[in-house]
């Protein structure tokens, strides 16, 4: 078996791409952009070439592979039988497996280790499958959507492979031997793999919170006085669900890490692993957040389209309750603006032009403040129907006071944290009055106090 080229790729080097759909008009665009040769091998030469730039040489397949060192896949798996009468003009060379297939795990192998079997004498790399034809075409901006995988049993082949993406303006990863290429294949067609979890947390609390504001507002008062609230569940129902699931997700939030923080202190290490559902839970803090703010986020507009009604009632509150009002609808818009400032630097972009410290303040200090804010928010809402006794319907408080348990204990649980370090600090200060103290009362007596 011949080894590849190790050098790095000259500029106008020859590249070749075997297919001429999507993909390959695409991947000729990029290098043709970037200064690379491209010869493209097709069965049909003659009615492919109409669709490439004249500088391209589009030719059949034995001719294209016998241009280049760097062989580019652009054919469905299940075409790679046409490979097999090429065996010989592709030994030795790098084929990079670009292919995808419509579901996770649908074959037994993955397509790059199914070619490596297919032809055991040339070099079979896995890359560039997670960038769309579209993104291919697109110039380039430097962010996550750059990111493209690269696996090969050659470490020579994969770095090759590497400097490619790279010259190509990608962001290559390493991503090891051909074994990852089955990783590498699911990343594209995996929908939205981290959100199972959240999505249902937020659909099971959603169903519990309206459940329970309907038994509470709708059917209570139909059973006890007859009295038909119906009209309630588009809006009044749904605003009164949105913001208890939006909080008590936050919290969810935290509550993972406090309960990895217990867990740490509990063995007193922080090298044993967490069990599986707190790692599910800690992995998918992100979504959480998004959700909530989501849901925050639609809150608020429906409490800015229920009729301004709320206004024309200010002439008969007293101040008390104006000030109620105020200060609840004040601490809402807060913790919304925190909220977007967790969402918006979680998104990759963003995330990337923060460091460690600067990430950890906006998400963990800033998100228990947002948490704190909200908490307030909810509590002002109804400090005093809290205590009223029509507030209880069939023995349940109102929904927002069952929403608030869960933040108001991991707030709590943060304070517990918190005082230590807090002891701690104050120890210190106490220390160095002391000591200052000490000082003075020393330099008193040698008649040269000192200002402290
Ligand atoms: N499109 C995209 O956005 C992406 C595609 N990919 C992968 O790239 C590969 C190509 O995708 P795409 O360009 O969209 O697919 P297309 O269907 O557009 O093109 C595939 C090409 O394969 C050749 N071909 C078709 N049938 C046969 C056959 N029976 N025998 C031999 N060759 C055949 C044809 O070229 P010719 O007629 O010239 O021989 C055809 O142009 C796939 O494996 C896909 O998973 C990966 C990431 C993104
Ligand atoms: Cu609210």
């Amino acid at each position: 078996m011949k080894n590849p080229e190790t050098a790095r790729l000259p500029a106008r080097s020859t590249v070749a791409i075997l297919g001429s759909g999507d993909f390959s008009k695409c991947l000729t665009i990029r290098l043709l952009r970037c200064g690379f040769h491209v010869v493209v091998g097709s069965r049909h030469p003659k009615l492919a070439s109409q669709s490439f730039p004249h500088v391209v040489d589009v030719t059949h397949h034995e001719d294209a592979v016998g241009k280049a060192s760097i062989v580019f896949l652009a054919i469905r798996r299940e075409h790679y039988s046409i490979l097999w009468d090429l065996k010989h003009l592709l030994e030795g060379k790098i084929l990079v497996d670009v292919s995808n297939n419509r579901r996770v795990n649908q074959y037994p192998e993955s397509n790059a280790e199914y070619l490596a079997s297919l032809l055991p004498d040339s070099i079979a790399v896995k890359g560039f499958n997670v960038i769309s034809a579209w993104a291919m075409q697109q110039s380039c901006p430097k962010d996550a959507s750059t990111q493209v995988f690269i696996c090969s049993d050659s470490v020579e082949a994969r770095h090759q492979i590497m400097e490619l993406a790279r010259q190509l303006n990608f962001l290559p990863v390493d991503m090891g031997t051909l074994s990852s290429s089955r990783d590498i294949e699911n990343i594209p067609i995996q929908l939205f793999p981290g959100w199972k979890g959240p999505v249902l947390a937020a659909v099971a609390l959603s169903i519990f919170f309206f459940a329970y504001a309907f038994v509470r507002d709708i059917i209570h008062p139909y059973v006890k006085y007859k009295q038909s609230d119906f009209y309630k569940i588009p809006i009044e129902m749904v605003n009164r669900t949105l913001p208890t699931v939006a909080i008590t997700l936050l919290a969810l939030v935290y509550l993972a890490g406090q309960l990895a923080a217990a867990h740490q202190l509990y063995y007193g290490t922080k090298y044993r692993h967490f069990p599986h559902w707190l790692e599910g839970w800690l992995q998918s803090r992100k979504q959480l957040g998004l959700l909530s703010f989501f849901l925050a986020a639609v809150h608020v507009a429906y409490s800015l389209c229920l009729p301004m009604r709320r206004s024309e009632r200010y002439l008969l509150l007293n101040t008390e309750e104006v000030w109620r009002v105020e200060m609840y609808v004040s601490f809402g818009i807060m913790s919304l603006g925190l909220l977007s400032l967790l969402a918006i630097t979680s998104i990759p972009s963003v995330h990337s032009t923060l460091n460690w410290r600067e990430f950890s303040f906006i998400q963990s200090t800033l998100g228990y403040i947002a948490l704190l804010i909200a908490t307030f928010h909810g509590l002002l809402f109804g400090w005093k129907r809290a205590f009223e006794e029509d507030a209880y319907r069939f023995y349940l408080p109102p929904s927002f006071m069952v929403a608030l348990a869960l933040p108001v204990c991991v707030i709590l649980g943060k304070v517990l944290m918190l005082l230590p370090c807090v002891a701690r600090k104050l120890h210190r200060i106490r220390r160095g009055l002391d000591t200052n103290i000490q000082l003075y009362l020393n330099g008193y007596k040698n008649n040269m106090p000192l200002i402290v």
